[in-house]
């Protein structure tokens, strides 16, 4: 879309989807016209009265779209033709590249060889802007398949002198000297290491020790975009293929052996298999790699469809198939988030053999800071939470005097010790509590189809970034000649990297340094958020900048450019941005609402802190509300499993007295022991203080299994292991935790003010010991039907004095510390827990729902079609059909 002959309803309807505020839109198409590229303009670039005007973050615009879109169009409008842009024509380099100096690498490592690779002197394809430096490129012509890795067995030193030649590293960390030994052995590997650990080496040097070509499976074109180039300039030629338009002269090239590493998209492979063949029997193929294959697995947290296709890689690349392979090729996946269950997927879904080998390393990463903070997180609470932030970025802007900002943030701004337990609580505010129960929310964020909703101007606005194909960008493919660097290779321009610190002591040293430069990230769920806070941020001085996988491409690659170039500060994105993304220099990954999983969010955590030195990981989340799944179209199996993975981060998130990285972990299944992190904000406030809330467990403890008794179901002796599901479907109005609260407050004026959120705490606590269970069949985030288990009723009849100390979490100590002034609904509250009270106010509801309602009149929205003027902006309806 971006022409004329669209809709204004249409292009309100794109702008709201890609996160604009619907009165921006409006004005926008009002301004320019029904243009999508124009009024994105028009809001980014601030010709209204947008106050993002000026700031360099937003420079990217539409008519850049446009006049790349010329660029490329003369260039291949001969064949009338329009191809998408060269990436080469986005990315021109300053100065053409040096000439190789002296023998490939190649040459060098593959003296042993029957096969040596020699460089193309003169590449002949004209329209490359970089045409003639490949290094390790061979014409098929020039080599001949070499079924034996014939190495030596000093392959180590090579390795190194590899390393040292092309990235300016000493040696091979153990993980990847282990997964290249398997490699070399012909055998399949699966890698699971940190993030940043330093993985695509593994897949990068089987490329330049065996002058064959690395095949790399990747999900996303800037991913692909960001290796390819990083190893153009590490003198290693590549390319990459996404799922678009295919330009069939970098495929080709590709499919002759000419790029050393091919990186490319899994629908693309697979329509690739047979070129894939011929070139395994010309130049050979050493591996194929998946790259980030926790994306194979319906267990993972950002399952892909096509990546479970990838099983054909197997079944087509195997010795029994092509005779002239000695050895199957080998596979290697690697990703750093995978929990057990995920590992198995993947050695299946691979059909991986049984031999494969594992290579597991610590999923620790010592230099990052964890640390949970309460938020309302509104726009309103926006001042308070990213005070601190606008501080580091804009200290002396912010005192010039800025246009009147959205909330004057300097009285909200907490003190630096802001910490989970501390100051961080103090704006709660009686609003910000509810009693809901989180079915309904369940119900209508879980399952419902993205797309089968609809199309509402509130559901657009809180439109999320769920599932990406590769296609992230406006190019499809594009190629990475090799230049060769001078023997001390610096990787990273001027960015020091040291060692994290593994010992204690060194962590405990970091504690007292203040957090260095560099760029901060802002996760939140939605798009309308990627904009609402890039805006507020632009406001007071912050260069920031949205993403989010509606804006139009051109933008979004212009962000991870200044990005990468460190002219932005703040990229405020949904998950769209930065998978497997090497920036070295991330100072802070500040989450703004739930995360769907521990593995997204440690996914998203571990692009902090890359250079080894302290990083911040920072989780704002509203404690007093549950998280929601984002809206998705799921299966009832996939949205089972998507409650598990939110309930336990759910359960992260609340923790209050357990090592945020022990059991960040420990999640991937590795055993942390009784070892501690010392950065995050358990280990440096503590736990706070136990209590004994015997009395209270009792209380509901006997509220559940009296009402299991009462029903003839249960008696004291009763064992849960023995019981069936159909005996327990005899229950068929299961009573909620609500009830159980309810009764207890009839029954106990001690109790009467507690809140039921703080009542969800302790059943929580209580299920974590085993004492209760969920009675239903769904997955719930939170405990929501309880059932005593035969532990539970054991608690119950003890007679022991022994109390029941606990540590109270996150949402019993929000209610502690600010303790809300339950009178201020407490006539109403303690109504509904009188039963006579209940039932007059149930009848006086269910009477005025009987009466007819006035119409509400509504204020028009021009721009709308005109059937939906009437119905306002909530269920204003947008023609689809246009
Ligand atoms: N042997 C080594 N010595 C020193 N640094 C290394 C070594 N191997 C890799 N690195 C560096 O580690 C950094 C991270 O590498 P890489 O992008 O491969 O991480 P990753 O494990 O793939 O992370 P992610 O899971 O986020 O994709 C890079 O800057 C890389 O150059
Ligand atoms: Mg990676």
């Amino acid at each position: 879309m971006g022409g004329n002959d669209v809709s204004s309803d249409q292009v309100i309807k794109k702008l709201i989807e890609m996160g604009f505020e619907h009165s921006n839109a409006i004005e926008a198409v009002k301004a320019v016209g029904p243009s999508v590229d124009d009024a994105v303009e028009y809001v980014l670039n601030g010709c209204g009265r947008n106050p993002l005007s000026g700031t360099t973050s937003f420079q990217c615009s539409s008519r850049n779209v446009k006049n790349l879109g010329k660029r490329v169009m003369t260039s291949s409008q001969s064949n009338g033709e329009i191809r998408q842009s060269r990436i080469w024509e986005h990315f021109q380099p300053t100065s053409k590249p040096k000439r190789s100096r002296g023998n490939d690498v190649s040459d060098g490592v593959m003296s042993g060889s029957k096969v040596l690779p020699s460089p193309v002197e003169e590449h002949k394809e004209p329209n490359l802007l970089i045409d003639n430096q490949f290094e390790n490129v061979a014409e098929p012509s020039q080599v001949c398949c070499s079924e034996e890795l014939n190495i030596g067995t000093n392959w180590e030193s090579k390795v190194n002198g590899l390393l040292r030649k092309h990235f300016g590293y000493s040696s091979l960390k153990s993980f990847q000297k282990e997964a290249l030994a398997a490699l070399l052995a012909h055998e399949d590997c699966l890698v699971l290491a940190a993030t940043g650990s330093g993985k695509s080496l593994c897949f990068q040097i089987p490329a330049l020790l065996t002058g064959k070509v690395v095949v790399v499976v990747s999900p996303l074109i800037s991913l692909m975009h960001d290796q390819c180039l990083k190893l153009s300039e590490h003198g290693v030629s590549a390319c990459f293929l996404g799922s678009g338009q295919p330009d069939s002269s970098v495929e080709q090239k590709a499919m002759r052996g000419m790029y050393s590493i091919i990186y490319v998209c899994p629908e693309t492979i697979l329509r690739l298999i047979k070129p894939l063949q011929r070139l395994a029997e010309s130049r050979g193929i050493t591996l194929f790699a998946i790259d980030e294959a926790h994306c194979i697995s319906k267990w993972g947290h950002d399952f892909r469809p096509d990546y479970r296709r990838l099983s054909v890689l197997r079944e087509n690349f195997s010795a029994r198939n092509l005779k002239f392979l000695k050895y199957d090729i080998p596979i290697m996946a690697l990703t750093a988030t995978a929990t057990v269950q995920v590992r198995q997927d993947i050695l299946d879904s691979l059909c991986m053999s049984k031999e494969t080998k594992i290579v597991v390393t610590s999923f620790f990463r010592p230099n990052l800071r964890f640390s949970v903070k309460h938020s309302r997180k509104s726009v309103s609470s926006y001042g308070t939470d990213f005070c601190q932030l606008i501080d580091v970025y804009a200290r002396k802007k912010k005192v010039d005097g800025m246009k009147q900002p959205l909330v004057s943030h300097e009285s909200h701004c907490p003190s630096d010790s802001d910490k989970f337990s501390g100051s961080g609580f103090n704006d709660i505010q009686n609003s910000d509590i509810e009693e809901s129960d989180d079915e309904s929310s369940e119900k209508e964020n879980g399952s419902i189809p993205s797309r089968g909703r609809q199309m509402s101007v509130e559901y657009l606005e809180n439109e999320v970034d769920v599932f990406q194909s590769a296609e992230d960008w406006d190019v499809a493919y594009g190629e990475f000649s090799g230049q060769v660097h001078c023997e001390e290779w610096n990787s990273h321009g001027s960015i020091e990297k040291i060692d994290p610190p593994n010992k204690p002591e060194e962590r405990l040293r970091l504690l007292q340094e203040p957090l260095e430069q560099g760029p901060t990230i802002i996760y939140v769920p939605t798009r309308k958020e990627t904009l609402s806070i890039a805006k507020y941020l632009c406001k007071f001085g912050v260069k920031a900048a949205a993403y989010n996988a509606a804006l139009p491409k051109s933008h979004l690659r212009q962000v991870h450019k200044e990005f990468h170039e460190d002219s932005l500060q703040v990229v405020v994105a949904t998950m769209a941005f930065g998978m497997g993304i090497d920036k070295l220099n991330v100072r802070r990954i500040i989450h703004y609402g739930w995360p769907q999983s521990l593995e997204a969010y440690y996914q998203e955590a571990g692009r902090a802190g890359r250079d080894g030195k302290l990083a911040d990981c920072i989780l704002y989340v509203n404690l007093s509300r549950m998280p929601t799944l984002l809206p998705s179209k799921r299966s009832e199996d996939q949205a089972k499993r998507a409650y598990k993975m939110l309930s336990d981060f759910f359960r992260y998130g609340m923790n209050t007295s357990c090592c945020r990285a022990k059991i960040l972990v420990e999640y991937f299944g590795e055993d942390f022991g009784d070892k501690k992190c010392l950065l995050c904000d358990i280990c440096v406030d503590g736990p706070p203080k136990m209590l004994d809330l015997k009395e209270e467990a009792n209380i509901l403890m006997q509220m559940i299994a009296a009402r299991y008794a009462e029903s003839g179901f249960m008696d004291y002796s009763y064992d849960d292991s023995l019981c069936s599901d159909t005996e327990r479907r005899k229950f068929l109005v299961k009573p909620n935790l609500r009830v159980f609260v309810n009764k207890i407050r009839e029954q106990s004026q001690k109790f009467i003010t507690a809140d039921l959120l703080w009542w969800k705490g302790l059943a929580r606590i209580m299920e974590a010991k085993g004492y209760i269970r969920e009675g239903d069949d769904k997955i719930h985030v939170q405990i929501k039907f309880p059932e005593p288990t035969k532990r539970g009723l054991e608690f119950l009849q003890s007679e022991s004095d022994e109390g029941f100390h606990v540590y109270p979490e996150a949402d019993m100590l929000y209610l502690m510390r600010k303790p809300r002034a339950y009178s201020s609904f407490s006539d109403w509250g303690k109504g509904w827990a009188n039963p006579e009270i209940r039932r007059q106010r149930l009848d006086k509801i269910r009477s005025s729902n009987r009466k007819p309602r006035k119409p509400r009149i509504r204020k028009s929205r021009k721009h709308f079609s005109d059937t939906s003027t009437s119905r306002g902006r909530i269920s204003a309806k947008i023609s689809q059909k246009k």
